[in-house]
C-alpha cells in the first residue's frame, strides 16, 4: 500500500502554500466558493500555483459552480486538479473529466457516482470547512477514497486506522485565522499522517 497523500485546504498566501510543500503534503486546496472565507480570486491562486514545484498538488474547490467557471477557472490559475461540491450530475462530471482530474465532494448519505477514469471520491462533513467531523462509522468507506471534515493532528491517526483513506484532507484545525495557516499544526498534520505505514503506525 502506498502512503497517505495529504492535502493542506484553503491555502491563501504563496507563504502558506510553501509552508504546506515543505512540510512534506501532497497538495493544496484553493477555495473558489463564495460562501467561503477561504476564498483566493483568480489572479491570487495563479500566483500561488506558480510559485510550487510542479509536482505539488494544486486543487481547486468548488461549490455549486458551473461547468464553465470551473473549466475558465482551473485554466487560469493553473489547477492540477478540480475538487466539486454540491449539485453535480452525470453529464457535468463527464465533460469536466475531459480536462481535469475530479475530486468528487460527497456528504455522509450522497449518492455515490459510477466509477469513472480520473474520479476520485472525498467524503466530507454535511458542512464544508466546517471542522466538524461526521461519523465515520456512519458511511461505507469505499477504497481509493479521501477523507475530510473536522481532521486535525489530534485525530487523524484514529480516521486513518478506521477508514485506510487514499488521502487525508484538513483546513479548520490548522488555522490560527481565517485562511491563516499555523504552521506548528500543518506541520503536525503532515507528521502525523505520516506516521501510518498502511499497515500500523509508526512511533512518533
Ligand atoms: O473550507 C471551506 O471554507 C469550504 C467552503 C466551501 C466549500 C468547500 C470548502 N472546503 C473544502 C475542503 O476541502 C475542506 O478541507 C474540507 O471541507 C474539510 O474542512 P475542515 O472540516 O474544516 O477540516
Amino acid at each position: 500500500m502506498s502512503r497517505t497523500r495529504v492535502k493542506i485546504c484553503g491555502t491563501t498566501s504563496a507563504e502558506d502554500a510553501l509552508l504546506a510543500q515543505d512540510a512534506g503534503a501532497d497538495a493544496i486546496g484553493l477555495i473558489f466558493a463564495s460562501i467561503s472565507k477561504r476564498r483566493v480570486d483568480v489572479a491570487a491562486a495563479r500566483r500561488i500555483s506558480l510559485a510550487l514545484d510542479p509536482s505539488f498538488g494544486r486543487i481547486g474547490v468548488f461549490l455549486d459552480a458551473s461547468l464553465d467557471e470551473v473549466l475558465r477557472t482551473a485554466h487560469e490559475a493553473r489547477l492540477s486538479a478540480v475538487q466539486v461540491h454540491g449539485e453535480v450530475g452525470d453529464a457535468f462530471l463527464d465533460v469536466l473529466l475531459n480536462f481535469w482530474p475530479v475530486l468528487r465532494a460527497l456528504r455522509p448519505g450522497d449518492e455515490i457516482p459510477t466509477p469513472r477514469t480520473g474520479l476520485s471520491l472525498l467524503f466530507d462533513a454535511a458542512k464544508p470547512g466546517g471542522g466538524v467531523p461526521f461519523d465515520w462509522r456512519s458511511v461505507p468507506f469505499p477504497a481509493g477514497a479521501w477523507l475530510a471534515g473536522g481532521l486535525s493532528p489530534e485525530n487523524v491517526c484514529e480516521a486513518m486506522t478506521l477508514l485506510r483513506p487514499f488521502g487525508v484532507d484538513a483546513v479548520s484545525s490548522l488555522e490560527r485565522g481565517p485562511g491563516r495557516k499555523d504552521p506548528a499544526r500543518v506541520r503536525a498534520f503532515v507528521e502525523q499522517s505520516r506516521r501510518f505505514d498502511g499497515e500500523r503506525f509508526l512511533s512518533s
